[in-house]
């Protein structure tokens, strides 16, 4: 974790291992105008991505801003507008600009894109994994991720936002408040505006640093994990000599990936175990998945169909 002292750019360092050919995602907000200013003052001359969302009517304004930004820094704008006009989930809004950010990548012939996530949107994106159910599926976000061809960074996110805000005062730079950020209907508004503060407040002043290390720690633990079963769970069977004997543990991971590789991302708890179960007692030969397929036992090894 990053400590501020100074109003020297301390996320200059942050931003040097990036490549010089770089995209980034800026929304007109606190955080990506910071980051917008220091991938220039690092000497990177990053082409800037605006996306319309289409359900705020201050959006016009923050896209002027951001191209205004853009224009005074002498870095490149392209600005992108999503079809729908009614307001949508935080999903539904981010594949929308995820689209926009691949079809400019490709356009651009340029992969690498930077997005200005931060140490508090790494700890809301941990409870609200852990209030979903989603389990071990990520526990936060990875400083460096790759979606189909595009490689993501977020230098950020060892910075707190109380840091990134007061650096932007210090300098003066202009941003945008999204009012969207307010709105109780979206989950991570919540996490952020209630449950965090209640934590603080009957708990630990210093819960969202536990959360930050305990979601780090837990994150490079699973990976560690995760690349010790790739090469059981590349086959497009899965033999269960490779199960049987293992800890629970390494079953439900290895069931996982197995899944995840064969398009089923994000497979529940319940039907990790209904598999488990399917293994251990074999006196069923298949098992229905939520996600319209099922799992057969066949010959010592599993197989997957789709409906
Ligand atoms: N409309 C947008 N256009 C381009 N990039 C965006 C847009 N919205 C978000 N991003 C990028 O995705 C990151 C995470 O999105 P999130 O919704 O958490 O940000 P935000 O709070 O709206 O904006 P900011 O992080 O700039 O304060 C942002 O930091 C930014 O890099």
């Amino acid at each position: 974790m990053k400590e501020i002292k100074s109003a020297v750019n301390p996320f200059k360092e942050a931003l040097k291992f990036l490549p010089a050919d770089i995209l980034c995602g800026i929304s007109g907000g606190v955080d990506s105008i910071v980051l917008l200013h220091s991938l220039v003052e690092s000497g990177k001359r990053p082409v800037v991505l605006h996306f319309k969302h289409g359900w705020r009517k201050e959006e016009e304004y923050d896209a002027k801003l951001v191209e205004e930004t853009a224009k005074e820094l002498g870095v490149e704008f392209i600005t992108g507008k999503s079809k729908k006009s009614l307001p949508q989930s935080e999903a539904i809004a981010r594949e929308d600009r995820f689209r926009f950010f691949k079809t400019v990548a490709e356009q651009k012939n340029c992969f690498n894109l930077v997005l200005a996530h931060h140490a508090d949107d790494q700890v809301e994106t941990f409870l609200m994994q852990l209030i979903r159910g989603t389990g071990s599926r990520g526990w936060g976000m990875d400083k460096q991720t790759s979606f189909g061809k595009l490689i993501i960074y977020r230098p950020f996110l060892e910075f707190w936002k109380s840091d990134i805000i007061s650096f932007a005062q210090k300098r003066n730079y202009r941003w945008v408040e999204d009012q969207t950020n307010d709105n109780a209907l979206f989950l991570r508004n919540r996490i952020r505006k209630e449950l965090i503060p209640f934590l603080e407040n009957r708990f630990s002043r210093s819960i969202k640093k536990s959360l930050w290390k305990f979601c780090e720690v837990l994150r490079e633990e699973k990976k560690w994990m995760t690349s010790l079963v790739q090469d059981l769970s590349s086959s497009h069977t899965l033999r269960l000599a490779d199960l049987e004997s293992a800890p629970i543990g390494k079953k439900r991971l290895i069931l996982a990936l197995w899944l995840k590789k064969r398009g089923i991302s994000d497979i529940s708890f319940d039907d990790i175990e209904s598999i488990r179960k399917l293994i251990e007692e074999q006196g069923k030969k298949k098992c229905n998945l939520s996600r319209k397929a099922a799992v057969i036992l066949t010959k010592g090894e599993l197989l997957l169909t789709t409906q």
